[in-house]
């Protein structure tokens, strides 16, 4: 029976929320819910409720607690509110004029952090008032975040802890949180009351705080005062889901998801994020001697997030855990959880804990176990910790028993291995699950599975195997459509040119163009431009015409033939007329010319087979197409107009280090420019004035003639 824990505590008492409502508050229709976990009493698995789409945010959560790891401030880095990065000049910073411990950016920053901050400020004079904890609780409105910081203060004050580790070891299980802020409370005597009752609060919340305690012993207790944040991260991190905030910025490529994010936040409407964000990731670029390292990522938060926190581990996730600063000076942390693919509903949601992706299925769960903390309410099927826990996940079954594990042979996996550019493992787990299911009543998942299998053998150089996979995919479930194999069979038909009446086989001279040897090779590649055009030039510009028709009537250009660049073309099975120019020119001349130039790739096959083709505009400095290589054996350029200034097909003579450096080929209207597509990187430059119009299309050779 699925059971939803209300968390009762959330949302949060906040009378502030209404104000700094933004679209990254919780969605309270959540598409997830909990049922409880067999193995582990306390402990939940999340699941969809509804299908959610690739990439859609499943939860966007406000951190319910978060502490800024005091190291990360505490050595000049960054402003201990706001996150900027610190200047390395001391006259361009202000520090806590109690303990000189922290550093602010402006006076503003520290006025602002001045509530939160005497909690722990070595100097402050009423330290041990544990009202004053209470205090700044009601006035931030961040009851947990502060209770946290009351807890770590009476711990200070208590000398590490050791009292409250004998009293607590009876705790009972989660409860609501009190209303702190209905509490507002002035007098000394009140204060102190209200304090006591936050303190009980915590103490019967935090069930597992005694392991947390325990975990605090093995590090040493006598340490703790100086650090209580972080042991009041280790109680929070125990047992209500604490999420490391970690800065994502050590490689460029997470710098550019870390833009990703802002972008989005920008677009969620949440102000001032791209600072924040910018700011962590400044903080985190700058030299780090801060032990609490996650991977290569620092660690620069701990916050608890009570929804997103339920997702348990795979090593084959199906959301990504997206953690950010605040969206605002003063507002907390907040995280979302984002869909890697498409969840069906009723499927767990899982995330990666572990950042080595890769490596085998023991070091996984050894980085795995070394993340959490040792929690004895939990079995040894729940804790992580427990030395005879393992991951039960489809990667790490396959890591141990290849496809003979049953656990192995599943869809999600096979794409994820796909993903990942293992396509013979994940040929080998598809050929797995079709053995049990193929021809068999689940149509949908079969041709899933079909059409995976197609582009894996695709992705491995066995075009023909791939096409044929998914024609016979598709006779076989006559009464069913897969959308991708569908319009793949389309294509297939639609670039039957061999089909076409009239003579074929029209000698057509090229020449080799010189361009410079490619990283990893030793010999420059195979290109050719034709001598004579293919296509004469009224046949060019009726296709110009008639795509431009086309995308007048229909919904324009379309943009989404490459993932990541904004390429303006149209796929020429949508403009017949085009198309079948371009089919009488394949089987004229260009078919023939083919077969010639690149023997090697040939190897045995008879003709030239489309995969797909597009018409392509550039327009003035917009569309350029960055270096690549294509989805191709051969791929092959029509100019089909010669108005632009610049514009042509870029051949680079090094991985872009040195720019520039390499070859434009820009061939007269009609011309064919061939290279073999799938190894040869190449680009597409661009226009700097006028508007260049070309046929880009991606071919194999094959041997089946029907
Ligand atoms: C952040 S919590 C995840 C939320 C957890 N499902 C819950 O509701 O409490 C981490 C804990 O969940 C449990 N857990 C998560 N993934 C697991 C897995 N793949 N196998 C077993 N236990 C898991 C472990 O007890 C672990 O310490
Ligand atoms: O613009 C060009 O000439 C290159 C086009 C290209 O590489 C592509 O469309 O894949
Ligand atoms: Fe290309």
């Amino acid at each position: 029976m699925p059971v939803t824990p209300p968390p009762q505590w959330w949302p949060p008492p906040s009378p502030s929320a209404a104000a700094a409502q933004s679209s990254a508050s919780p969605d309270e229709n959540l598409p997830v819910r909990y049922d409880p976990c067999a193995l582990s009493p306390r402990r939940y698995r999340a699941f969809a409720t509804r299908a959610i789409a690739k990439g859609d945010t499943v939860v966007t959560e406000h951190a319910l607690a978060a502490i800024i790891l005091k190291s990360q401030y505490h050595n000049q880095k960054g402003c201990a509110f706001c996150l900027a990065s610190l200047p390395s000049s001391s006259s361009s910073y202000v520090m806590c004029a109690e303990c000189s411990n922290v550093y602010y950016c402006s006076t503003k920053c520290r006025e602002q952090h001045a509530g939160t901050h005497t909690l722990t400020c070595a100097e402050s004079t009423d330290s041990s008032d544990p009202t004053r904890a209470f205090h700044d609780a009601s006035a931030s409105h961040d009851p947990i975040a502060l209770a946290a910081e009351c807890l770590a203060a009476a711990l200070a004050n208590s000398g590490g802890g050791g009292q409250q580790a004998s009293q607590l070891s009876n705790l009972q299980p989660w409860q609501p949180w009190p209303d702190v802020s209905a509490q507002r409370a002035n007098t000394k005597k009140r204060r102190r009351r209200a304090a006591e009752r936050l303190w009980d609060a915590l103490e019967e919340s935090y069930a597992s705080l005694r392991f947390a305690l325990n975990y605090a012993k093995n590090v040493p207790l006598a340490a703790l005062p100086e650090d209580a944040r972080t042991f009041a991260c280790a109680v929070l991190a125990c047992e209500a889901n604490a999420i490391p905030v970690l800065s994502r910025a050590t490689s460029s490529a997470s710098a550019s998801a870390n833009d990703t994010t802002v972008a989005k936040a920008k677009a969620m409407g949440i102000p001032d994020s791209a600072r924040r964000a910018r700011a962590l990731v400044a903080l985190a670029e700058r030299k780090n001697n801060d032990d609490r390292t996650v991977g290569t990522c620092c660690v620069e938060a701990m916050a608890v997030f009570p929804t997103i926190g339920r997702a348990s581990h795979s090593c084959v996730p199906n959301v990504q855990l997206e953690a950010h600063a605040g969206a605002a000076p003063g507002q907390p942390p907040y995280a979302a959880l984002v869909a890697l693919r498409d969840i069906v509903e009723g499927e767990e949601l899982t995330l990666n804990y572990s950042t080595i992706a890769g490596s085998d299925a023991e070091s996984r769960q050894a980085d795995v176990r070394s993340r959490f903390f040792r929690c004895a309410n939990d079995d040894g099927g729940g804790d992580m910790n427990h030395p005879m826990w393992t991951c039960t996940c489809a990667r790490c079954a396959f890591d141990a028993f290849g496809v003979e594990a049953e656990a192995a042979v599943d869809i999600p996996f096979a794409l994820a291995l796909q993903e990942e550019a293992r396509y013979a493992d994940s040929e080998a787990v598809l050929d797995a699950w079709l053995a049990v299911h193929r021809g068999s009543s689940k149509p949908r998942d079969t041709l899933i599975a079909e059409h995976a299998l197609g582009v894996c053998k695709l992705l491995q150089g066995l075009w023909d195997d791939a096409h044929s996979t998914w024609r016979d995919a598709s006779k076989r479930y006559p009464d069913h459509v897969n959308p991708n194999i569908d319009k793949q069979l389309r294509k297939d038909v639609a670039f039957s040119y061999w089909l076409q009446s009239g003579d074929s086989s029209e000698q057509l001279p090229y020449r080799r163009v010189p361009v410079p040897i490619q990283p990893g090779s030793l010999a420059p590649p195979d290109v050719f431009c034709t001598i004579r055009p293919a296509l004469t030039s009224e046949e060019c510009t009726r296709i110009i015409d008639l795509a431009e028709a086309r995308a007048a009537q229909g919904n324009g250009w379309t943009t989404a033939r490459h993932y990541s660049v904004p390429t303006t073309d149209l796929p020429l099975d949508s403009i017949p007329e085009a198309l079948s120019i371009f089919n009488a020119a394949m089987k004229r001349s260009i078919n023939a010319m083919l077969l010639e130039q690149f023997p090697q790739l040939v190897n045995g096959r008879t003709r030239v087979a489309v995969h797909d083709a597009f018409v392509v505009r550039y327009d003035e400095h917009r569309n350029a197409l960055p270096e690549h290589t294509d989805e191709s054996e051969v791929s092959l350029t029509i100019a089909l107009n010669d108005a632009a200034v610049g514009g042509g097909t870029y051949f680079p003579s090094t991985a872009s280090t040195v720019p520039f450096d390499g070859t434009v080929v820009r061939p007269d209207v009609g011309h064919v420019v061939s290279f073999a597509g799938g190894t040869t990187r190449h680009a597409g430059e661009p226009v700097s004035r006028g508007v260049r119009y070309i046929i880009a299309a991606f071919l194999y050779f094959s041997k089946n003639l029907v």
